[in-house]
């Protein structure tokens, strides 16, 4: 328009017809160069060409730090072909998935990386021998990524099927393990040829800690939720005097490790179960990270620099990470003080365990030490 009066004003009536063309051209070229760039971002879009922005990222040996990629909000596919990012590292194992709305946590302007896969590795028990513990200081390492609860899949969730297993997992990259814990698995007999038919190849963790404490600890724990339940004694024994156990009460049937690893060796050979000392694990945490790592086939990454023993706890913690946060000791539920039982029935109580757990240090090849 502010064209069309300079020319009106500056130039004679007999040139107004030209400079009407000359308009209309213009405006005929800009529309053109406008078409052209428009479709030249639609085919980058399409092509997923997202490489520079995440290559800033990952630069190469940046291995799996980085779980983000920045893309600008108007360039993001739903799904890309990663192909293209440049090397084997960088990329997640087929496809790029970017969530839209549904991720709601999802910062403005990140995407995440990686698929929801199945577990590779499983704590599967024992209840009370420091299964939290083992996963919470073994997924500080940048190779692990692990439901935060108890999926009960095996167990009680298995109508839900794989598939429904595999959403509560977290996103991962190819190279980063895939775990979760379930203490409950160890003692139930459908699941070993549960996890087999998922995966024979599953790696198998447990946390074992003597028989009779883990008994007393379980025992303060229902307490804590039921203030009118009977007895630890009453509970543990069907007849006290004459040292008869029962051993259909949970607490004391969890104990017995030899039996139930029978049910698991049916199915996995001892190669792919680990065994971790619910003692030592509170007195040398690092040593015992140490060896799940090595079963895992991890690098040894986390050592005695992320533990420090708090004593108001009475246990080891997590130091504060490098970069921000808080020392992270388990929660109030994990270290009670468990409930007094008199001298003889522990006593009778490791009677009665001395010879499962004596099959059981045959069986693992390790004794563990429980007087
Ligand atoms: N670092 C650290 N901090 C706190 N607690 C620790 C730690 N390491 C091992 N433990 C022991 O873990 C016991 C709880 O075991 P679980 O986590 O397997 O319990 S549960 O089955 O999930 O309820 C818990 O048992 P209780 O002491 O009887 O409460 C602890 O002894």
């Amino acid at each position: 328009m502010a064209c069309a009066l300079l020319f009106n004003r500056l130039l004679p009536f007999s040139h107004r017809l030209t400079r009407t063309s000359v308009c209309f051209l213009s405006i005929f070229l800009s529309y053109l160069c406008y078409c052209a760039l428009f479709s030249a971002y639609t085919d980058m879009q399409k092509s997923g060409d997202l490489t520079p922005s995440c290559q800033r990222l990952l630069p190469d040996g940046a291995k799996r730090k980085s779980l983000s990629c920045v893309l600008p909000m108007d360039a993001r596919p739903s799904s890309v072909d990663v192909s293209r990012l440049k090397t084997k590292d960088q990329r997640p194992s087929s496809t790029l998935h970017i969530p839209r709305n549904d991720t709601p946590s999802a910062p403005v302007g990140y995407v995440k990386f990686g698929n929801k896969k199945l577990p590779n590795a499983i704590i599967v028990g024992v209840k009370k021998g420091g299964t939290r513990a083992v996963l919470e200081f073994i997924r500080i390492h940048p190779d692990v990524r692990a439901a935060g609860t108890e999926t009960h899949f095996f167990d009680r969730n298995y109508d839900r099927g794989l598939e429904w297993y595999r959403g509560l997992m977290p996103r991962t990259l190819e190279s980063q393990i895939t775990m979760e814990k379930t203490p409950s698995y160890f003692v139930t007999k459908e699941t070993p040829p549960r996890i087999a038919a998922m995966s024979r190849d599953t790696k198998l963790i447990v946390v074992v800690r003597d028989p009779v404490t883990r008994a007393i600890s379980d025992y303060t724990q229902t307490l804590s939720k039921t203030p009118d339940l009977p007895s630890f004694q009453e509970l543990a024994f069907r007849n006290q005097s004459l040292g008869i156990v029962d051993t259909s009460w949970n607490a004391i049937r969890i104990g017995l490790y030899a039996l139930h690893l029978e049910n698991w060796l049916q199915y996995f050979s001892l190669n792919q179960i680990h065994f971790v000392s619910g003692e030592r694990l509170i007195t040398d945490p690092a040593g015992e990270l140490a060896r799940v790592q090595d079963f895992l086939g991890l690098k040894r990454i986390v050592t005695d620099k992320h533990f420090y023993f708090n004593r108001t706890k009475g246990f080891p913690c997590l130091k504060k990470p490098e970069s921000s946060g808080s020392p992270r000791c388990l929660g109030k539920s994990k270290g009670r003080t468990h409930v007094q039982i008199d001298r003889d029935a522990i006593e009778q109580l490791r009677d009665f365990y001395r010879p499962y757990n004596v099959k059981f240090y045959e069986m693992v090849g390790h004794d563990f030490k429980w007087e």
